[in-house]
C-alpha cells in the first residue's frame, strides 16, 4: 500500500505533492494557458483526480484539456498503467507511455516520489507543471477562460474574491477530517488509529449535514470550490468507503441533506459523466487489497433495537 503515504503508530499519513508550478492566463510562469497545450492524467477511481476532471467539465474545458485515463487496477510495484483494452480507459495518447511512473521519469530522470494521478502534462515543454489537484482546479477554474466553451462558463467563479477565507476555512476542515479521514479509517494499521479516524469522519458528516440543513451549497448558495472538493468523497462513500474502508456507522444515503446536495451536484451539468462506478468499486477494491491483513473490526452501523416494532398488531 504506497498511496504516497507512510504510517506512523499505525495512521494514514498522505505526502506533499512535488510538482507544483502554475499555468496562468499571461504566461509569467512559464506556462502560458493555450487551448490543446495541457493534458490530464486521471484514474476515474480516485476522488483527487475526480476534483480535476469536474472543474474541467464546468468550466467547458473538455475540447481545450485533454484526458487519459489509466487503468482502475493499480499494481504493485509498476503503479498506474494504460490498458486501452479495458472499459473506460484509454491509451497514453500524448507520449505513448505504458505506464505513468515513465511520464514522471521524463519530467525528472531522478524522480523518487510516488507516482500519483492527477498529473498535468505541458506537450509544449514536455514536462509536467503540476500534480496536486488542489492546485490543478484553480489553475482551471481561473487562467483558462479565455477558452470556456460558453460565456457563462467563463463567468462561473468557484473561488471568489468575497469567499476566499471562507472556502479556505471550509478546505483546511474537510481535508483532513472527511477527504483523507475515509482514508484515515480504511488505511489505519492498528485498531487504536481506525477507531479514532471513524469517530472523527462521522462527528465530521454530521457537522457537514448541519451546514447543509441550512444551505443549498457549504459557502451559501452558490456551488464553490469547496463543493467541488467535497463531492468526490461523497459519491464514493456508499459504494467504497462505507464497506473496504469500514466507514460504516452509517451510510451517506442516510444523511438527508448530504445525500440530497450529492445528488444536487451530481445532477449539475458537466458532473454525471465524471463519475464512473465501475471503475471507482473495481479501482479501490482491486488496488488496495492489503489493507485486509489488519484485521481492524470495523465499527458497525448505528442500530436502534428499542424502536417500536408493533408486530403485535398481527393477529
Ligand atoms: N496530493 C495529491 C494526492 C493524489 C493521490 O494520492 N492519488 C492517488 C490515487 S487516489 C495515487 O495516485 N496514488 C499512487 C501512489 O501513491 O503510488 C493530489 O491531491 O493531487
Amino acid at each position: 500500500m504506497s498511496e504516497s503515504a507512510k504510517s506512523k503508530k499505525g495512521e494514514f499519513v498522505r505526502k506533499d505533492s512535488a510538482f507544483r508550478n502554475w499555468v496562468t492566463a499571461d504566461g509569467s510562469s512559464g506556462f502560458l494557458a493555450e487551448a490543446g497545450r495541457y493534458h490530464l492524467y486521471v484514474s476515474l477511481g480516485c476522488p483527487w483526480a475526480h476534483r480535476t476532471l469536474i472543474m474541467r467539465g464546468l468550466k467547458g474545458l473538455d475540447d481545450v484539456i485533454s484526458v487519459n485515463i489509466v487503468d482502475w487496477h493499480r499494481t504493485q510495484p509498476k503503479g498506474w498503467a494504460f490498458s486501452p483494452e479495458k472499459a473506460g480507459c484509454t491509451p497514453d495518447t500524448v507520449n505513448g507511455c505504458q505506464a505513468l511512473s515513465e511520464i514522471y521519469k521524463m519530467a525528472n530522470p531522478d524522480y523518487e516520489g510516488a507516482w500519483t494521478v492527477p498529473v498535468l502534462w505541458d506537450t509544449q515543454r514536455r514536462t509536467i507543471v503540476n500534480n496536486e489537484s488542489s492546485e490543478i482546479i484553480r489553475m482551471l477554474n481561473s487562467e483558462f477562460n479565455a477558452f470556456c466553451r460558453t460565456s457563462e462558463q467563463r463567468q462561473l467563479d468557484f473561488y471568489p474574491e468575497e469567499l476566499k477565507g471562507e472556502i479556505e476555512e471550509l478546505n483546511a476542515w474537510i481535508y483532513p477530517n472527511i477527504n483523507n479521514g475515509v482514508y484515515r479509517s480504511g488505511f489505519a494499521q492498528s485498531q487504536a488509529a481506525y477507531d479514532e479516524a471513524v469517530m472523527a469522519l462521522f462527528d465530521n458528516l454530521d457537522k457537514a449535514e448541519s451546514i447543509l440543513a441550512g444551505s443549498r451549497f457549504l459557502a451559501g448558495s452558490k456551488m464553490t470550490e469547496a463543493d467541488i472538493r467535497l463531492f468526490p468523497t461523497l459519491v464514493r462513500f456508499d459504494w467504497v468507503y462505507h464497506g473496504h474502508f469500514k466507514c460504516n456507522k452509517k451510510m451517506l444515503k442516510e444523511y438527508p441533506n448530504l445525500w440530497a446536495y450529492t445528488r444536487d451536484i451530481y445532477q449539475t451539468p458537466g458532473v454525471a459523466d465524471t463519475v464512473n462506478k465501475e471503475h471507482i468499486r473495481r479501482g479501490y477494491h482491486e488496488s488496495h487489497q492489503s489493507i485486509e491483513q489488519f484485521a481492524i473490526t470495523s465499527i458497525g452501523p448505528d442500530l436502534d433495537f428499542m424502536e417500536p416494532h408493533q408486530r403485535e398488531t398481527f393477529a
